[in-house]
């Protein structure tokens, strides 16, 4: 990925992210790094639970953990799977993508040997639903 914005470390910062991953029922491993406006690298890992819709995805627990820790503004967000093509966030992510982040924010999507391709939180949610709906 050579867009000028992308840095080849954030490969290997959500490389470790994904470790964290806590999947006993899928082990489908997903990890997720969100880079704040100062540069801090904030992980996101699934986490898994028997109560299957409990589940909360690597994109949301990097968002939630970074609101938490108040860091609200965002420069990119990154995410790998071990799936040989890049996997796209899930509707709920791209949700609270939506409500959580910029709509012209770059989301990557790495595939395990490292290819990455990119997308706004808009193109992933055209036409998306927020809070200024309701105004
Ligand atoms: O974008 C996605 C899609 C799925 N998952 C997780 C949820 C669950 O733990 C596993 C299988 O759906 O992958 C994510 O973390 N992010
Ligand atoms: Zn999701």
């Amino acid at each position: 990925m050579n867009d000028g914005i992308f840095k080849e470390e954030w490969l290997v910062e959500v490389q470790e992210a994904q470790k964290r991953a806590y999947t006993p029922y899928s082990n489908f491993n997903v990890g997720a790094l969100l880079i704040t406006e100062d540069d801090e690298y904030i992980y996101g890992a699934n986490i898994e639970n028997a109560s299957y819709p409990a589940t909360i995805c690597a994109e949301r627990t990097a968002l939630v953990s970074a609101y938490a820790n108040g860091k609200t503004k965002f420069k990119a967000i990154v995410v790998i799977t071990d799936a040989p093509d890049p996997a796209s966030p899930c509707g709920v992510c791209r949700q609270v993508l939506k409500e959580l982040t910029s709509d012209d924010m770059p989301v990557y999507m790495a595939s395990k040997d490292g290819r990455v391709i990119k997308r706004t939180v808009d193109e992933l949610l055209p036409l998306g639903f927020s809070g200024k709906d309701m105004e």
